[in-house]
This record gives C-alpha cells, structure tokens and sequence, in this order.
C-alpha cells in the first residue's frame, strides 16, 4: 500500500546544507498498523512531510498503492500532534468534519452520512454542534480523527497524535486507534516518541537511526491481537520487545550501526 524507497531529503538554503533523511526504504501492506520510533531530530517529521505530499523528497520515492505520491494524495489522511491548530475554532464539530469531504465533491447526503458515523465511531455523537474549544484536548483529537477517518483514506499518517493529552486520554485514545484501525481496514503509520505506546499499538515497530536517517531496525510485535492496557503491558513479551526497541534507540543515538537492517524480513525473523 505505501512504499518508501531510497528516500533522501536536503534541506538547503542560506549556504548550508542538512540531509536530514539519508536513505530511507521500507514497504507498508494494506491494513498494516506500524509504529515509526527515533531519536529526537531524526527525521521523523520530514519523512511524513514527504510522504504525505507537502514536501517533495531530495531523491528516492513514494508510491501509495503503486501511484507516485507528487502532491497530497486523496487517498490519505494525516493527524497531527497540535489539534488546537488543526481544527477551526468558528466551526462547529460537525462542520469541521465535513470540511475536506467538501472538496471530494460528495453529495451532502453522503457528507452526512460519513460525518455521523465518524463522530460516532470515536464516540463523539453528541458533540456535533459544539465548537471546538468548549472541548477537552483529547475530545478534540477525537474530533480531528473523526475528520480524518471521514474522509475514508487508504493510509491514515499520525504524527505524535498523542503527544499533548494526560495519560488517562491518552491511554484511551491508543485503545480507539486500534478500534478504528480494525472496524475501517486502514493502514496505519504511527509516529511517536513512546517506546511503550509503538509496541503496545504496532504489529511492526520501525525503529529510525539518527539524522541522516536510516532505517534502523524493523521489529515484528507478535502481542496477541486482542490489546488491553493492563493485560498487554503486564506481558514478558511486552517487556522483551520494549526493551529490544529501547536499545535500537540507544544505539541510534550512539550512531552505532549495531543491528543495523532494512530488511523488514530479516528484524521478523528474530524479533
Ligand atoms: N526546513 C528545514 N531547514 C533546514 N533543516 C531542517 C528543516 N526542517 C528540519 N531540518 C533538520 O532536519 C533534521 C530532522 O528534522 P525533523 O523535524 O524531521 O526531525 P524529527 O525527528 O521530526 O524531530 P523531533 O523528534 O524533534 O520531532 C534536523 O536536523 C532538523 O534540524
């Protein structure tokens, strides 16, 4: 479904060059939930930029289900850190939502539609007429994943979604992601600081070694499917895994080329 090959982005300007993205390659299948962890300033931003057609790579590709990505593709949908600038204070809920289908040309009765099932996917039914700010930070983010969703995307790219709201929101926030993940078939790249929240959330976690980035390492998260907060976490499997993630940031910190792959069969095969 997403392909990312050989992908190297520069940044120039006032005389000075930054390759922040070296040479980045992996591959998402349809319906796949993968978490992307790195090192603070190693890329991350950059390569959802890319991916998602705002920014045009150096070198290297993007290909959404076999189409070149050149522009912002109608078939993905991007979630953002600060839904406080994301969603437009003078509009309600409802009309927040419906706002990018407007530019897919839908009917109003399929807006609706789409608008009433979103909102009640992520719980939010009632909210419709509200206005954003006479929300909580994480009923906003709901809003803002509602309006993602809505706009039926193939690839939905989240960037540190969570990295603004309390524990407990947050908790439950991970916990709808999965549930939308699974109820609507989409695939999911997750961007996020948290070791705990990639392997909680992922089947895959892509661990990104330090600008110029590469990929580091690929880890299979073989929890059972059925996630629970308490459950889950309290798994040794659980343990392990965060702990292999863990190290794999440590070394890409250290610039070590340790477990070095980029190979996603490879990191399965062991992981
Ligand atoms: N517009 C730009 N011009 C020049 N350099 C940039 C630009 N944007 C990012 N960079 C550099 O590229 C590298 C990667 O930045 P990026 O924001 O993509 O990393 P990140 O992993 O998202 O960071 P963080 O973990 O702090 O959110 C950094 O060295 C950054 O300074």
């Amino acid at each position: 479904m997403l392909e990312v090959t050989r992908l190297q982005k520069i940044y120039r300007g006032e005389g000075r060059e930054v390759e922040a993205v070296r040479d980045l390659t992996f591959r998402l299948g349809e319906g796949e939930l993968a978490c992307l962890v790195g090192p603070s300033g190693c890329g991350k931003t950059t390569l959802l930029k890319c991916i998602s057609g705002l920014m045009a790579p150096t070198s290297g590709s993007v290909e959404l289900a076999g189409n070149r990505v050149t522009g912002p593709p109608r078939d993905m949908a991007v979630v953002f850190q600060e839904y406080g600038r994301s969603l437009f204070p003078w509009m309600s809920v409802r009309d927040n939502v419906e706002l990018p289908l407007k530019e897919k040309k839908l009917s109003a009765s399929r807006r609706r539609k789409l608008v009433r099932e979103s909102l009640e996917a992520v719980g939010l039914a009632d909210f419709a007429a509200s206005y954003p700010w006479q929300l909580s930070g994480g009923m906003q983010q709901r809003v803002a994943i509602a309006r993602a969703i809505a706009y039926e995307p193939r690839v939905l790219l989240m960037d540190e979604p969570f990295a603004a709201v309390d524990a407990q929101t947050r908790a439950d926030l991970e916990d709808l992601i999965r549930e939308l993940w699974r109820k609507f078939s989409i695939t999911v790249l997750f961007v996020t600081h948290d070791i705990d929240e990639a392997v909680y959330l992922g089947q895959r976690v892509l661990v990104l070694s330090s600008s110029p980035t590469v990929v580091q390492d690929d880890v299979a998260i073989d929890l059972p499917d059925r996630r629970d907060q308490l459950t889950t976490r309290a798994l040794p499997r659980f343990a392990e895994l965060r702990a292999r993630v863990y190290n794999q940031i440590q070394n890409a910190k250290r610039g070590s080329a340790d477990g070095h792959r980029s190979a996603p069969s490879a990191a399965a095969a062991d992981a």
